[in-house]
């Protein structure tokens, strides 16, 4: 059965983010995840875990200037310094939280710049960070986004980034596969989870096309939560959709999962 995480960035939204964590308790879930947690000193994240007996399981690195477009900087060419900085601080983080895995963002590469350029500026970073999260046992994670999300991301398709953590070729390189935009772009969900079973280390789920809870919509998802059990998947599932309106009224599917 699949391990659940409450994504603290899009669910309970109804409390500040530090009251966040009691409410995912109380609504049964033993993992956490959500978008950054750079504005809270790492000890009081760590905190209210323990508090509330929850387990962080994922993060991002920093996005860059978001107000400009910007989705992580580690593919921008130039911006080096920045990406390493990036993935020193999540290393930090990691370790106080006891967090397992962290998503390296890559970026939005521009009309008319060269993919070849943004996709070996990754490369090189994630192989940074390869080798700094190596001896903590921290694993990395990529994901593809679709356009409705985010336009123009370096990676659109799971091929996309299956591509990038050939070419990494680092052993704690791994792909995080979010349901929601695999349904936007590709399709196929069970013949694609059979396909990148070997370096799945990440899932996230939401309704499509509204990104609510994944109980309705065109994704049959009890039947992906079994092909996950069938392939022996050993990682979290984040819930990482908008509610459809107050958190907690709408884990009616979660009530047979908890
Ligand atoms: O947008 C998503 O989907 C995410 O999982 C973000 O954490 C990264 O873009
Ligand atoms: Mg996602």
């Amino acid at each position: 059965m699949p391990k659940f995480a409450a994504n603290l960035t899009m669910m309970f939204t109804e409390v500040p983010f530090l009251d966040r964590f009691e409410a995912a308790a109380r609504a049964g879930f033993k993992y956490v995840e959500y978008l950054w947690p750079y504005d809270y000193p790492a000890q009081e994240l760590k905190a209210k875990l323990n508090l509330h007996g929850l387990k962080q399981v994922l993060f991002n690195s920093l996005p860059g200037n978001i107000a400009a477009g910007e989705w992580g900087v580690s593919a921008i060419p130039g911006r080096e310094e920045e990406s390493r900085r990036h993935i020193d601080l999540a290393l930090e983080y990691a370790l106080v939280l006891e967090c397992p895995t962290v998503l390296i963002m890559g970026g939005v590469v521009p009309p008319g710049q060269s993919r070849a350029k943004y996709k070996q500026t990754f490369i090189d970073n994630l192989r940074y960070a390869s080798e700094k999260f190596k001896p903590h046992g921290i694993n990395i994670v990529l994901e593809a986004l679709s356009p409705q999300v985010k336009e123009n991301y370096l990676m659109k398709t799971q091929d996309d980034a299956l591509e990038i953590i050939d070419l990494v070729n680092r052993d704690n390189v791994f792909l995080q596969l979010d349901y929601y935009h695999a349904q936007n772009v590709e399709g196929n969900l069970a013949r694609l989870t059979d396909r990148v079973k070997n370096v799945l280390y990440h899932v996230q789920i939401a309704s499509v096309p509204d990104r609510h809870e994944p109980d309705e919509g065109e994704i049959n998802y009890p039947f992906i939560f079994n092909k996950l059990d069938e392939i022996g998947y050993q990682g979290y599932v984040g819930c990482e959709y908008n509610p459809r309106s107050d958190t907690a009224a709408g884990l009616g599917w979660f009530q047979t999962y908890k």
